[in-house]
């Protein structure tokens, strides 16, 4: 189950920091690159052994690995293998998906039954039945994007509260899934966070958006406060960083100095 394993992860590593793994070809150091997608898997591998101890998750952007096609796919496989190797740490792919339900079912099947990862994304925006098959596998976990991080936000969903929407069908929905439901919201939206606090008890937050968009750690204290249980992803910031040991160490130290 995607909330105990992800507690327990976040205790033992007492962390809430995410690594993504967005290992864009172009961007890995070029002893990587040499071997295409297999370089990419060693690159992940390394970027794994550097940080595992101090992460909550890993959260795999799937659009790093289609662009590669089959082997970017075979490399994608692998690195959720790999990643099952080291002791019960949370996976989830940011695959953003949707659809209408017998489709809904089938992108499902490839996350839960064949690669059997902890939690995906979904887009919520085609409404509850394209939501729900997602959540019909045994121990499935959806993170719904309710408040994106990017300047996009602004187009639809900021001007038309269609987060507050969201997250009124999402409560609807829990208790059939109870635990299986939680949301996306961006770093970069701390304006909106008291409006999203009060409608979101008990639901797991993905924060995407610390770092290379802009959000900073310190903008997540409310949340802190209020005691959610967060999962913060940071990709690029970490994966591209000169050392992403000590990156990710010093961004668990800032939130660690949020509570003191
Ligand atoms: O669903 C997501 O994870 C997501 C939602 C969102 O609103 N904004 C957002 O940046 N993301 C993802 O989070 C990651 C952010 O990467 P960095 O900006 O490099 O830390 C990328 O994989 C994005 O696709």
């Amino acid at each position: 189950m995607f909330a105990k394993k992800l507690r327990d992860c976040q205790t033992r590593n007492k962390s809430l920091i995410c690594v993504g793994l967005d290992s864009d070809i172009e961007k890995i150091p070029s002893q990587f690159k040499v071997n295409g997608a297999k370089g990419v898997e060693e690159f992940n591998k390394y970027i794994i052994s550097e940080t595992y101890e101090y992460a909550c998750a890993y959260k795999i952007n799937i659009a790093f690995y289609e662009m590669l096609g089959y082997k970017g796919i075979k490399t994608l496989e692998n690195t959720v293998e790999y990643l099952k190797t080291y002791s019960d740490i949370p996976v989830i792919i940011d695959a953003k998906r949707s659809d209408i339900s017998n489709t809904a079912k089938a992108y499902a099947k490839f996350y839960f039954d064949y690669l059997k990862v902890d939690s995906i994304t979904i887009n919520p925006l085609m409404g509850v039945d394209s939501i729900e098959p997602y959540l019909e596998f045994p121990n499935s976990h959806i993170f719904a994007l309710v408040l994106t991080s990017n300047p996009g936000a602004n187009d639809f969903i900021i001007p038309n509260k269609l987060y507050l929407k969201i997250l009124e069908k999402l409560r609807e929905l829990e208790p059939k899934y109870k635990d299986q439901i939680g949301i996306v919201v961006g770093a970069t939206q701390k304006e909106y966070f008291d409006e999203i606090v009060e409608k979101s008890e008990g639901m797991i937050y993905l924060i995407p958006g610390i770092g290379s968009q802009g959000g900073k750690i310190e903008d997540l204290k409310i949340l802190v406060e209020k005691g959610k249980t967060m999962v913060i992803n940071v990709s690029r910031g970490i994966i591209f960083s000169e050392d992403p040991k000590r990156e990710i160490i010093k961004l668990r130290e800032d939130l660690r100095g949020l509570t003191s």
